[in-house]
Order: C-alpha cells, then sequence, then structure tokens
C-alpha cells in the first residue's frame, strides 16, 4: 500500500471523513486530491475533527515549558515535529515532503540565487530568514542536541502546511500565531479559486464552491498571493496565477528625487508600486504623476479634486518607458540564470520561471498601454 492510502486508512480511524475525494501523486506538484467522483457545489468534500488538529493545544508540555513564551507558534509546531520521537503521527510524516522536495524553497537555495530573485521575494524571503533564525535560536538553545538543518526541515513544513486557527489558547496570540496542522486537509494543492475552508469547535470542513468532475484535482485557495509569495512561501511557482503582480519600485523609485520622495512620503505614497493583472496601483499613479504634473495639479490629484484624466496621457507614457525598463531587466535576469549552474537545477528553473512570469506581465501591459495610445 502506497503511504498515502496507508493515511486515509489511520485518519479515518480517527474520524477524517472524505467525501469524493483522494489522495493522488500529481506531476510537478507532489500529492494533490482529486475527485473519485462527480462533486456538486456545496457539498463537503473532508472533514477534519479537532482532535485531529496538531496545534499550540498538542505540543507537549515537556517542549513548550522549556522553550520562551515569546516564541511562535510557528517555531513551537517546527519544534514539537523535529522533536517527536513517538510513532503517533508515522503514517501522517510519511505522506510529508521529504528534505529533497523542499529544496525548490528559496530559503535553502544558495545565497547567490537567493540574491537573484525579484525585489518583493527578496523582501520576503529576507523577512522569512529573520524569522527563522529567531525561532531557531531560542529552539537551539532550549535543544542544543538538535540540529538545525532538522528543525530547518520541520519548520519549512509548517511554513507549507498550516491553516489558519483559533481556539481559546490562540485568542491571546496575534493573528500570525492562529495556525494549526490538519491532516490530509494538508495534501489540497493552491488554485486561483478554490474549495472554501471553515472551522468550529468541532473540527474543519472543506467545501466544493464550483462543480467537479471525477479525476478533476479539488483545490483550496492558499491566498490572493502574489507569484513571489507563493515561490518563497510555499516553494513553488505556478503557470496562469490571476492574483500575480510585479513590485515596480526598482524602477520608480532611482527617477524620484530626494524632495520628491519626501512629498511621497509625507502623503503616504511612497514605495509599494504595484503593477496586477488587470492595472497598475493607485499609489503608482500618484508616483509617477509627481514626475509628470506641476505640484499644485498634483496637490489636487492626491486631494482627489482633479481626477488625473488631464496627465493621464503623459503618465501612461512614463509608465510606458519604465515598464520597457523592467522588462529589459527581467529580460537580461532569464538569460543570466539561464547560463548558471549554482543551485539545483530546480531551483534554477524556479528562478527562471518567476522571472519570465514578470516579463510577461509587465509585457501585457506595455502592449495594452501602447495599443490605447495608437488609437
Ligand atoms: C499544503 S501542501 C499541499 C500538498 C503537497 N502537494 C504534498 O505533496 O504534500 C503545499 C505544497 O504543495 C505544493 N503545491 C501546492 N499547490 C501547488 C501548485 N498549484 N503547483 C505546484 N505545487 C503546488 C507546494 O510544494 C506547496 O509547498
Amino acid at each position: 500500500m502506497e503511504p498515502h492510502e496507508q493515511l486515509l486508512d489511520w485518519a479515518t480511524q480517527q474520524g477524517v471523513q472524505l467525501n469524493g475525494i483522494a489522495p493522488q501523486r500529481i506531476p510537478g506538484r507532489g500529492i494533490g486530491l482529486l475527485a473519485t467522483r462527480a462533486i456538486k457545489p456545496e457539498e463537503i468534500a473532508l472533514e477534519v475533527p479537532t482532535r485531529c488538529l496538531r496545534s499550540i493545544s498538542t505540543v507537549p508540555k515537556a517542549i513548550t515549558r522549556k522553550l520562551p513564551n515569546t516564541i511562535t507558534v510557528h517555531g513551537l509546531l517546527a519544534a514539537d515535529l523535529a522533536l517527536d520521537k513517538t510513532a503517533k503521527y508515522d503514517l501522517w510524516n510519511a505522506v510529508c515532503p521529504s528534505p529533497d522536495d523542499l529544496t525548490s524553497m528559496p530559503l535553502v537555495w544558495p545565497a547567490e540565487l537567493q540574491a537573484l530573485l525579484p525585489q518583493a521575494a527578496r523582501e520576503l524571503l529576507s523577512k522569512q530568514q529573520a524569522k527563522f533564525v529567531r525561532d531557531w535560536s531560542a529552539v537551539s538553545e532550549a535543544y542544543p542536541n538538535l540540529e538545525e538543518t532538522g528543525y530547518r526541515y520541520a519548520w519549512m513544513l509548517v511554513n507549507t502546511r498550516t491553516f489558519y486557527y483559533l481556539n481559546s489558547k490562540l485568542e491571546k496570540r496575534g493573528k500570525d500565531d492562529h495556525m494549526c496542522l490538519q491532516p490530509v486537509a494538508d495534501l489540497f494543492n493552491h488554485g486561483d479559486e478554490g474549495c472554501n475552508v471553515s472551522f468550529d469547535t468541532h473540527g474543519f470542513a472543506i467545501k466544493a464552491l464550483q462543480p467537479y468532475a471525477q479525476g478533476d484535482e479539488v483545490k483550496i485557495c492558499y491566498g490572493r498571493h502574489s507569484g513571489d509569495f507563493l515561490l518563497v512561501e510555499y516553494g513553488f511557482v505556478m503557470d496562469d496565477n490571476r492574483w500575480d503582480e510585479v513590485v515596480l519600485d526598482d524602477v520608480v523609485l532611482p527617477r524620484l528625487s530626494w524632495r520628491q520622495k519626501q512629498r511621497l512620503e509625507e502623503v503616504g505614497f511612497l514605495g509599494k508600486y504595484i503593477l496586477d493583472r488587470e492595472t497598475v496601483c493607485y499609489r503608482t499613479q500618484v508616483a509617477l504623476r509627481l514626475l509628470c504634473c506641476g505640484i499644485r495639479e498634483w496637490k489636487r490629484f492626491v486631494d482627489g479634486i482633479d481626477d488625473g484624466e488631464a496627465s493621464q496621457g503623459a503618465v501612461n507614457k512614463l509608465l510606458v518607458e519604465m515598464l520597457k525598463q523592467h522588462k529589459a531587466k527581467a529580460d537580461e535576469m532569464v538569460e543570466e540564470v539561464g547560463h548558471l549552474e549554482i543551485g539545483a537545477p530546480e531551483q534554477r528553473s524556479a528562478l527562471m520561471n518567476r522571472w519570465k512570469q514578470v516579463r510577461s506581465l509587465v509585457g501585457v501591459h506595455i502592449s495594452s498601454l501602447e495599443e490605447a495610445e495608437a488609437e
């Protein structure tokens, strides 16, 4: 019997109920959950009782007492996973990705490759690294014999497999700590749109929101995440991501003078210039107008008195110029990564694919802005 089939037997004995779905290995996505029959919207595809969850409440007291109470729940769950020597979760552990499966996570890439990530991904990674360092420092002090690689592996499992969760113990903590692990539900892969995930005191219920034919993969949406976020937090690059976006700070900020940056700071619009699949954000419109308009006209736009119509042509022209600059950077990165030999092939290919996505998203906007200009 395959490990995921054994997991099902075990989970069913624990009270987990699968309704019309079963795990299967899917090329490029590890294990996922496929419909074993037609599923209608509103059907509950999976129920996981609270007693099956691994949460702050199930971490053995021997571990919680040894660690500072400031440690994140992420860090605590990872410590539990890394230190657990019981057989209780053997069948669950057996279906989890191996350390080799997690090499696509930028956290374990060589520093040279990490440095080549797009800016937004680099920023996310550096926050993640800082969080890991804090957790590891607390755990390694309490458990000097624990190896960092083993802890990092457990930490990445928690990073990629937890669900939003709240119970009386977690209420006292911040939102970032509201999490738990649950068997079988952690096999759902991510899609732009997915099933509804909810929980109450009895447990979790995953409900279909759309019809599925037999053999379709049933997914959940981990959140409306950009490609940079999916890569850093989950270690994959998704082909067609409706929620993708590109940060334009690298091309916008260098064009602004010190005074212009100060003005933008004063009105709360300095940085975080985003281009999504639909359009460029309002923050970018404000920053670009500062480069195109007189200061009075710019202020009227910021105050909402001027709709910006008169300056839109100049703003779009400047935007196209900046997008071309960003696309040229993406072209360069695709080329550069193609010649690299550092890191594992799947790491390089994830990095290259992310830059290709950036290039394509930016390219679509250049074409549509140029078409609009020509009309
Ligand atoms: C919660 S687990 C889902 C189950 C996982 N596939 C497994 O084999 O255990 C999350 C991980 O699944 C993979 N994953 C999820 N959605 C994906 C997708 N749309 N494309 C590729 N990989 C995906 C990523 O490796 C991610 O870190």
